[in-house]
């Protein structure tokens, strides 16, 4: 079973991760992203979607034609964990 981050802990990541947004209704972190085409944002969830089989570890997300909004959040920690971080920080390195 994987811990939720404490607030101090989730304080330290977000400050590492700019363009991600705290929920507190979920403990969860979103960030939208929007690329030029479908294309492009197919492909980059198709390379997301790479990186969470690795990690066994899953987004929740949308898309809709050249938008994504990505929010990570551990369900079996029913919050953010060191996994969501590590995973957007996997994700923006991405971009
Ligand atoms: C058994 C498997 O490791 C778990 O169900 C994983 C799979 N992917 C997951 N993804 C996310 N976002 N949260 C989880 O708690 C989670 N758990």
């Amino acid at each position: 079973m994987i811990a939720k981050l404490t607030d101090a802990e989730r304080a330290t990541a977000l400050a590492a991760l700019p363009a991600w947004t705290h929920e507190p209704q979920r403990d969860a972190i979103t960030r939208d992203f929007k690329f030029a085409d479908f294309s492009e944002a197919f492909g980059f969830m198709t390379r997301v979607s790479l990186l969470a089989h690795a990690a066994d570890h899953h987004p929740e997300w949308s898309n809709v034609y050249n938008r994504v909004t990505i929010l990570l959040t551990t369900h079996d920690a029913d919050g953010l964990s060191q996994r969501d971080v590590d995973m957007a920080t996997a994700i923006d390195a991405l971009l």
